[in-house]
């Protein structure tokens, strides 16, 4: 199995490592639009390979789409973050722009690869993904944005320390749009070992884990003055790894969605099985009306970012 990932920065850098960790693809290609930049994270990361006890192969290129061609997943990492004075409608321009190229470039050469797309807004990313897609004649299901893994990661986690106990023993998932305040945190739903979190938490409390899941990233932003990387790196290594294992795991992702949670002709987080084929199914909850309400306003928001295309 291959695996490309563009954009070798510091998410694009973490997702590799993971990947090639897992012993899931033979090979994995970082490619960058910076001359000898992924050449040197491949060859830095394929060092750790004696040590770590892995056996995927590592080539970093700069741009040379033709050494990713035939691949399995491409993720998609490429993009600026927002800089002081830069409007949101001047980000999405800009990486709407690297975007475009890269996924038309990679899917050129691997047209049965499953696309996963990581660069924000990612929604918006997306679902411009998808109509790139689409005019390729490339299923729907083959285009995954990552964002619920990841906030749901940080729901689990803001969750054990509520409860004080293992996140290994919670489930929890995050659905929506991948923003401060589109995301909606399904506390309603969550469980310590199946038993409802409701059931050892307050209202109150509940509601400050959601909130501060909810600013998970603008926190980190605001603690190393860049956008995280370790947790993006596992999430996005986690939807790989479903994909690449046929694992047919339920993880909230960003798909293209045509009636399902009442939204047509946008792409929003919702749960999905992943496997081999991409997104397979979309799990319909049954929301409550509260829920319901939110979803709706998360879907405007995500609506109003794309109209920025
Ligand atoms: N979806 C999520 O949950 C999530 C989480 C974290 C970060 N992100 C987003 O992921 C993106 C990457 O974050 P990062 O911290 O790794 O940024 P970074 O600046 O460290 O890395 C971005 C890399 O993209 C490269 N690049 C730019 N244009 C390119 C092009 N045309 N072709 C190939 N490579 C190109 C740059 O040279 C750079 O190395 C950002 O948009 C960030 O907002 C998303």
């Amino acid at each position: 199995m291959k695996v490309t990932v563009i954009g070798a920065g510091a998410v694009g850098a973490t997702a590799a490592d993971n990947i090639a960790r897992k012993q899931i693809a033979s090979e994995v290609v970082i490619l960058d639009i910076k001359e000898g930049f992924a050449e040197g994270k491949a060859m830095d990361l394929a060092q750790t390979a004696s040590i770590e006890g892995f056996d995927t192969k590592l080539v970093g290129v700069t741009n040379d789409y033709q050494r990713t061609a035939k691949s399995d997943v491409i993720v998609v990492t490429s993009g600026l973050p927002r800089k002081p004075g830069m409007t949101r409608e001047e980000l999405i321009g800009i990486n709407a722009g690297i975007v475009r190229t890269v996924v038309t470039n990679a899917l050129a050469v691997s047209p049965k690869a499953i696309i996963l797309i990581v660069s924000n807004p990612m929604d918006t990313m997306t679902y411009l993904t998808y109509q790139i897609a689409a005019e390729m004649g490339i299923s729907k299901r083959k285009v995954i944005g990552m964002g619920g893994a990841l906030d749901s990661s940080r729901f689990r986690y803001r969750l054990g320390e509520a409860l004080n106990v293992a996140q290994s023993d919670l489930h929890g998932m995050v659905i929506g749009g991948h923003g401060d305040t589109t995301m909606i945190p399904l506390t309603r739903l969550a469980t310590w070992n199946g038993i409802p979190v409701s059931r050892f938490l307050s209202g109150e409390k509940l509601k400050e884990v959601s909130d501060k899941t909810m600013v998970g990233g603008a926190t980190l932003t605001g603690l190393l003055g860049t956008s995280a990387w370790y947790a993006p790196g596992a999430a996005i290594g986690q939807i790989v790894e479903s994909i690449l294992r046929d694992e047919k795991k339920i993880i909230p992702s960003c798909v293209y969605l045509n009636g399902e949670y009442g939204q047509k002709d946008i792409c929003i987080g919702v749960p999905v099985v992943i496997g081999r084929n991409g997104w397979e199914k979309i799990i319909n909850l049954r929301l409550s009306n509260a829920e319901k309400e939110a979803f709706e306003k998360s879907a405007e928001a995500v609506r109003a970012m794309n109209a920025a295309l």
